[in-house]
């Protein structure tokens, strides 16, 4: 799929209009994402006898990252393999035992680390700078967590490092912990609304039924929409090294769907397995109804309840029409008690309700905020904070405004 000449694939804008992948052939679907994550599996990246990671599999990886970067796309990648390389560091060995949660968590402290630098090493000959995020389920599902772990992402891309993820299994308990990458990865795509969700598998993709067991099973090339059915077809985890298997791949899908990111299951062993995928190979998509802008912005609309509200001027009505953020300077009044990142009614100056928005700013804050100029936030606030109070995009204008009350 690479160009002959200069070795790298089709060039892409990364101004290109908003899309529904759906609308997309196949082999085009990782080519027009603008913002993908791609989702490594512990089996493919470290050698299961010596618990170190397959140098020839990660450089030609990396440089698939190289050339995706190259054409402007946005790259996450979400990297298992931090208790695998840990364990055989600590000699947590001895034949494929499960290993208890401390002992999980004490492999993926020593494993991270080393994880890290196989990244970073791979991707400096690209001149490219890594930035590892650790995260928790907890700072997918609270709201401000969830907030701060999206905007540190967006100004991670915005300076054209990939950020390589990982599960903070050291500080997890079993009620915290997600456990597994896919639905980690599929939840990440979800927060820096990700237009592509790669997740490289040791199979190359969802089949009627495990082909393990059942030689019969056949490939679906394509699935839109997450029936019984489907679901069914799921089975329990393959490898020894990973937890997944196709049951969280499938809650993955469903994560990533929703929120208007196509995901697709592909053959990761080989090497290059992006350019594999360009070129028609063998895989899944599942393929959303619509684009993560849209998916948003439903989510903001119905299914938050707002904390609290902002009463705007008819200059910021006009702004936000327009399709402007929210500065402070356009809010007359701010009601209620919220913290930072909670959903607040935006009304106009009559007290009509025209959408919901996610405000950067806890209640305190934005009712000292409310009249002010963007240059005096930080001397009000005290923190050099976000110019906006609500961010275009996490704005949901329902429409033309409900009466008050
Ligand atoms: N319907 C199915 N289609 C494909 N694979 C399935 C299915 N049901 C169960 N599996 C199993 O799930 C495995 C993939 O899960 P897993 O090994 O956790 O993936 P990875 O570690 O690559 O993320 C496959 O090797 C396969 O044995
Ligand atoms: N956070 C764990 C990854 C757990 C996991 O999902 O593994 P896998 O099924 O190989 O993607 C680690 O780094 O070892």
């Amino acid at each position: 799929m690479t160009d002959p000449a200069t070795g790298a694939f089709p060039s892409v804008s990364p101004s290109a209009p908003s899309h529904v992948l759906a609308e997309v052939p196949p082999t085009a679907r990782l080519r027009t994402a603008r913002r993908l994550v791609i989702k490594i599996g512990s089996a493919l990246l470290v050698d299961d006898r010596t618990g170190k990671t397959h140098r020839t599999w990660l450089d030609a990886l990396t440089d698939e990252v190289a050339l995706l970067r190259r054409r402007g796309q946005d790259v996450i990648l979400v990297s298992s393999g931090a208790i695998a390389v840990g364990r055989r560091v600590l000699g947590l060995t001895g034949s494929g035992r499960a290993l208890r949660l401390e002992e999980k968590q004490a492999a993926a402290a020593a494993g991270q680390i080393r994880l890290a630098h196989a990244w970073q090493e791979a991707l400096a000959h690209h001149d490219i700078t890594v930035a590892q995020v650790l995260l928790t389920l907890d700072d997918s599902e609270n709201r401000r967590r969830y907030l701060n772990a999206r905007k540190t992402l967006d100004q991670l891309l915005s300076l054209g490092v990939v950020p390589v993820v990982n599960e903070n299994d050291t500080v997890t308990t079993q009620e915290i912990r997600f456990g597994d990458n896919d639905r980690l990865a599929a939840r990440v795509a979800a927060m820096v609304s990700a237009d592509a969700l790669v997740l490289l598998s040791d199979i190359d993709g969802l089949y009627t039924a495990d082909p393990r067991v059942d030689p019969s099973a056949r490939r679906l090339d394509e699935v839109r929409e997450l029936t019984p059915e489907i679901e069914a077809m799921a089975g329990a985890a393959g490898s020894s090294m990973g937890t997944g298997g196709m049951v969280t791949k499938l809650i993955a899908a469903r994560v990533a769907m929703d929120a208007g990111c196509a995901m697709v299951i592909a053959p990761g062993k080989g090497l290059g397995p992006l350019g594999a995928l360009e070129a028609g190979g063998p895989c899944t998509w599942f393929v959303p109804a619509q684009e993560p802008r849209a998916a948003r912005k439903r989510w903001i609309a119905g299914a938050l309840k707002p904390e609290g509200t902002l009463r705007l001027d008819a200059g910021a009505v006009r702004a936000l029409m327009d399709g402007k953020s929210l500065l402070p300077a356009g809010v007359t009044r701010v009601d209620g008690v919220f913290q930072k990142g909670a959903p607040v009614r935006i009304t106009d100056p009559g007290g009509r309700v025209l959408g919901v928005g996610l405000c950067n700013y806890p209640s305190d804050e934005a009712r000292r905020l409310a009249g002010h100029r963007t240059g005096d936030i930080e001397a009000t606030v005290g923190y050099r904070g976000p110019d906006e109070l609500v961010h275009r995009d996490d704005l949901a204008l329902t429409g033309s405004g409900e009466p008050p009350g």
